[in-house]
């Protein structure tokens, strides 16, 4: 059994702001903050650093077997290392995004890292954790009392990336971005709300209205646990 009540579980595609905005609340509630791309991310370039291909299941199944992961849960601390490697910000490298749907598409390693994720949110001494992924609401912890698709429309999620990479051009980032989508949707789906999930659609939303719609559906989440239970 998991610690599901800690979970504050986030999920949506590509650019939709998952990080930023759970980083945000976690920081606003104390909480603490779990990056699960990060870790596919960290394996993907664990995979290329052995020369290794992501589509080759068995050398991503291989690399998994030996995958020394360090990741905090302090929303402060961006920090990824991999056996020690300080790989921050070469996980976010295109090379690492193109090639990271090959890894995520092994189901043997999303149990093994669903597991890592579980222990990490268990030990840890946050009351809560905001954990953002694909597959959060629906397979890690889908008895969690929060649970938040969140979305926008995929010329403003593109938008949004591209000003993040210096010097790319808004087609490629949102060319690349729709290939990851169709790619990771094929494995779970996190373009619809399962039963129970709330969606907050933030393509009309700057960033601080995000944050509060976010904060919104937590709140009204714990006031109903609150209440008393009639019948
Ligand atoms: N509602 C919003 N309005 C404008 N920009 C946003 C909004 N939400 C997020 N952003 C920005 O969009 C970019 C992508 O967000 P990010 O959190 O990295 O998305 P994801 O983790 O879903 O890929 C970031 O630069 C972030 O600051
Ligand atoms: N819970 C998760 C989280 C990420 N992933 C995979 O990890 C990749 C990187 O996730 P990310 O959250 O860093 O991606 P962005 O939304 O930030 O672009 C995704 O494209 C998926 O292939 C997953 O399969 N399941």
């Amino acid at each position: 059994m998991t610690d599901a009540h800690k979970f504050i579980a986030i999920d949506g595609p590509a650019g939709s702001g998952k990080s930023s905005v759970s980083k945000a609340v976690a920081r606003r509630l104390d909480y603490g903050y779990l990056d699960t791309g990060a870790a596919y991310r960290a394996l993907a370039w664990h995979v290329l650093e052995g020369g290794a291909d992501t589509a080759d299941a068995e050398a991503v199944r291989s690399a998994a077997s030996d995958f020394p992961l360090s990741q905090q849960l302090d929303p402060d601390d961006r920090r990824v290392l991999v056996g020690g490697v300080d790989v921050t910000d070469a996980i976010r490298d295109p090379r690492v995004s193109a090639a990271v749907s090959g890894v995520a598409r092994v189901p043997e390693v999303r149990l093994q890292v669903n597991e890592i994720f579980r222990r990490m949110v268990a030990e840890s001494a946050y009351p809560a954790v905001v954990v953002e992924g694909r597959d959060i609401t629906t397979v890690v912890a889908p008895d969690a009392p929060v649970r938040i698709l969140l979305t926008a429309a995929p010329e403003v999620r593109a938008a949004r990336r591209a000003g993040e990479l210096a010097g790319s051009d808004a087609a490629a980032v949102g060319e690349a971005m729709r290939k990851r989508d169709a790619s990771d949707s094929s494995v779970v789906d996190f373009l619809n709300a399962a039963p129970g999930v709330t969606v907050v659609d933030s393509t009309h939303l700057d960033f601080t209205q995000t944050i509060d719609a976010v904060l919104a559906v937590i709140e009204r989440a714990f006031d109903a646990d609150k209440e008393p239970h009639h019948g």
